[in-house]
Parts: structure tokens; C-alpha cells; sequence
């Protein structure tokens, strides 16, 4: 088959879909690869490091889409990139449909076979292709959060931490998957108290027993959350409902009851955001505030940490590429329910239960496609 890979092109995005280890793997079991050049560099990696793998080198990111079966990416396609999509095109990348009708229409209108790494599930029900990023998100969330929580950033002025005799500041975390787990991490390191909320009771106390006496468990429900955020410093949103668009529990009204200058990092952004009062933002532009609440709203935080993030990210995906790959899509998805759970968009129709819901628009099994 051939592989492509592009330049990323989203705003203060630096990843990239292939690393040249991956090209060797793609390369050693018998594939073509097809490199923009300097896709990698934001990265690391140099094109002569790309060459030296076995890739080829093309000087334009039109010419890879025209050339390849199978494109991986990092993130959706720009709507500068719909005119290159075309019919059984395999766009193999993050996509997250449910927030974003433009992209779904395209996808459908191209007849583009999207898998989408957001949805890939493993027979645990685990998300194996979103669970790096979302390990470097929690992680990063903190961070910036500790960052817009000082007072030139409009933050109230507050030190997670706190020192002997003042307070600590109160972190906020609704939900306590892959994202929670790892604010809380970070969270707990920094000697912040840690309140964490979800609906899963069996999750709740997989984190107490994890962080026993260092965190608050509460269940997710409306008047837990309203109560915790009266009394929030900074609050992470990363609740997720795989392929669907997130439930708004940080309701608008919730704001004017809370702290002038608290900070609400929405990770979960990227399938439409939990709170009510959340947009998106870019890296160049990430905060706003409303209500005296710092809002910060990225939809790839990992993008600014390429180098760890590439890796991490490409760890994961090369498996299955490969998989679709020596199999062709079709024969992948007959033969594995993880495969066909990443594929959203197949020859013109909705194959993502999820989305479609979202959107209101008609889902078809996949296996009546395939
Ligand atoms: N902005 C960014 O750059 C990034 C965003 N993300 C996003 O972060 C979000 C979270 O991802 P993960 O932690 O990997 O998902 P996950 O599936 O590991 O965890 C989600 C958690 O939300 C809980 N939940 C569902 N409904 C809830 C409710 N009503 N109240 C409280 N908890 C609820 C679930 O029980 C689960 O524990 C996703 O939208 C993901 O796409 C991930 C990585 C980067
Ligand atoms: C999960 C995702 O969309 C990202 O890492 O950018």
C-alpha cells in the first residue's frame, strides 16, 4: 500500500502522523511511504532522517493526498484540505466528528474511509489511540492551569500549593478517565487539593485507591458539581462519551457563583466541551474570560509538546496502520471489531453510531458496507 504523511497544518501544531521509525516498519513490511517535506522537522525529525528510513520525499502536501491509499495524520483536515479528499481515500488520524458538522459532510461528500483514532476501542473498551494524548492533556492541563492561576495571566493570584499557613488552591477534576487520572497526578504532586468527579462508581474507586487520602471522590451529578465549584480554584473538564459530544455539566449559570479569577482548562474541547460557556481556542489565543472565569479551550494541547507527544502518539498507531495495511481496510475491519470501531465515515455513509446520534444523521453498519 502506499502511505502518506503531511505536514500538520492547524494552528501551533508540530506533531506529526509518522516518525521514521514508523516508516521503517511501514517500509519493512513491504509498503511505499510518501513524506512532505519537512513534515517532521516541528517534531525533530529531518527529512534526511525520513530518507534514510526508506521514505520519499515530496516537496508539496497536494501531491501526497493525490498519491497514497492511506494518509495518517495527527489532526483533522483544515477546509483547505477538503478539495483533496477523494472516493476510498483511508484517512487514518483524529477527528472527532461529533463537534464538527463541516468536517462530517466533507468526509461524506468525498466518500473518504476515515478511522478515527478518538474511537478505536479495544475489546476492554479502552481507547488505545487516544489515551496517550490524553495522558500528555491531563498532564499539560495543570500546568497551564498553574499558569493562568497568576494574576498577570488574569488568574485570582494563587499558588497551587499554597506554603505553610496559607491555603491550598482547590482543583476541580470532572472525570476521572485517562485525563482526569493524570491532572490528578500532576495535581497531587503539586500539593493542590484534588476534588475529582464521575458517574462511574467502579472509576471512582480505582482513584481512591489510587490516591487514597490525597483526593476527594464524588459522584457526577448536578448538585455535586454546582457545590465543588463555588469553592474551585482551577477546574479541569474531561469527561468523554467515545464518539459523542460531551455532556455539558459546567453549566453557564455555575460561573457567576464562582471565584473572580478561577480557571477552567475544557481538555475535553475537542468533542464540543463540558461547560456550557466553552469555545474553542488556539494556542496562539488560548484563554478568554466570562464571568470573571478564565476559560481555556485548546483542542490539541499535546501539540505543545511535539517531540513527546509525536512519540507517544505514534507508539500507539503504528499497530493497527500496519494492520489496515498489509490487509487493505476491508479485510482489516472483516477480520477485527477494534479496526471497524475506528471507522466513522466509509463510502459515503455514517458507520459511527455516536456521531450520527449527534448530527441526527441516519448510521449504517459497517459490515453492510464491507
Ligand atoms: N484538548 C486536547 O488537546 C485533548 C483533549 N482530549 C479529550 O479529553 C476528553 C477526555 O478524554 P479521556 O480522559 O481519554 O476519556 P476517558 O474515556 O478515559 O474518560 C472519560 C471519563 O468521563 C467520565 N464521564 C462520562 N460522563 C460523565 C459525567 N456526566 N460526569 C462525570 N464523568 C463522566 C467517564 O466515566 C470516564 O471516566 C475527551 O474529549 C478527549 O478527546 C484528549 C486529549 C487531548
Ligand atoms: C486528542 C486530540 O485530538 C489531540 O491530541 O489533539
Amino acid at each position: 500500500m502506499k502511505i502518506g504523511c503531511v505536514k500538520e497544518i492547524k494552528n501551533n501544531e508540530y506533531r506529526v502522523g509518522l516518525t521514521p521509525d514508523n516508516v521503517r516498519a511501514y517500509i519493512a513490511a513491504g509498503h511505499h511511504v510518501y513524506i512532505e517535506m519537512g513534515a517532521g522537522i516541528g517534531s525533530g525529525f529531518t527529512d534526511n532522517e525520513y530518507v534514510d528510513a526508506g521514505a520519499s520525499l515530496i516537496d508539496n502536501a497536494a501531491d501526497v493526498w493525490h498519491l497514497v491509499d492511506m494518509m495518517v495524520k495527527v489532526k483533522e483536515p483544515l477546509e483547505c484540505e477538503y478539495p483533496l479528499f477523494r472516493n476510498g481515500l483511508i484517512l487514518y488520524t483524529y477527528l472527532h466528528l461529533a463537534a464538527d458538522k463541516q468536517q462530517t459532510d466533507a468526509l461524506l461528500k468525498g466518500k473518504v474511509n476515515a478511522v478515527a483514532y478518538e474511537t478505536l476501542q479495544e475489546k476492554d473498551r479502552s481507547l488505545p489511540l487516544l489515551a496517550p494524548m490524553s495522558q500528555i492533556a491531563g498532564r499539560l492541563s495543570i500546568q497551564e492551569g498553574a499558569k493562568y492561576l497568576e494574576k498577570k495571566f488574569g488568574g485570582e493570584g494563587i499558588l497551587l500549593a499554597g506554603v505553610p499557613g496559607t491555603p491550598k488552591a482547590n482543583v476541580v477534576i470532572l472525570g476521572g478517565g485517562t485525563v482526569g487520572m493524570n491532572a490528578c497526578k500532576i495535581a497531587v504532586g503539586m500539593g493542590a487539593n484534588v476534588t475529582i468527579l464521575d458517574i462511574s462508581l467502579k472509576r471512582l474507586e480505582e482513584l481512591d485507591n489510587m490516591f487514597g487520602a490525597h483526593i476527594q471522590t464524588l459522584v457526577s451529578n448536578d448538585s455535586n458539581v454546582e457545590r465543588v465549584l463555588k469553592d474551585a480554584d482551577l477546574v479541569i473538564g474531561s469527561v468523554l462519551i467515545p464518539g459523542g459530544s460531551t455532556p455539558k455539566l459546567f453549566k453557564q449559570k455555575y460561573l457567576k457563583e464562582m471565584k473572580d479569577g478561577a480557571v477552567f482548562v475544557d481538555v475535553a474541547i475537542d468533542q464540543g466541551g463540558c461547560g456550557e460557556s466553552s469555545h474553542v481556542t488556539t494556542h496562539d489565543d488560548p484563554v478568554y474570560k466570562l464571568d470573571g472565569v478564565v476559560h481555556y479551550c485548546v483542542g490539541n494541547m499535546p501539540g505543545a509538546v511535539p517531540r513527546t507527544s509525536t512519540i507517544a502518539l505514534t507508539n500507539a498507531t503504528v499497530k493497527y496502520g500496519l494492520e489496515i495495511a498489509a490487509a487493505g481496510l476491508e479485510e482489516a475491519c472483516r477480520k477485527s471489531e477494534v479496526i471497524r470501531s475506528g471507522v466513522n465515515t466509509y463510502a459515503g455513509k455514517l458507520t459511527n453510531r455516536n456521531v450520527a446520534a449527534a448530527h441526527g444523521y441516519e448510521f449504517t453498519e459497517l459490515q453492510e458496507l464491507i
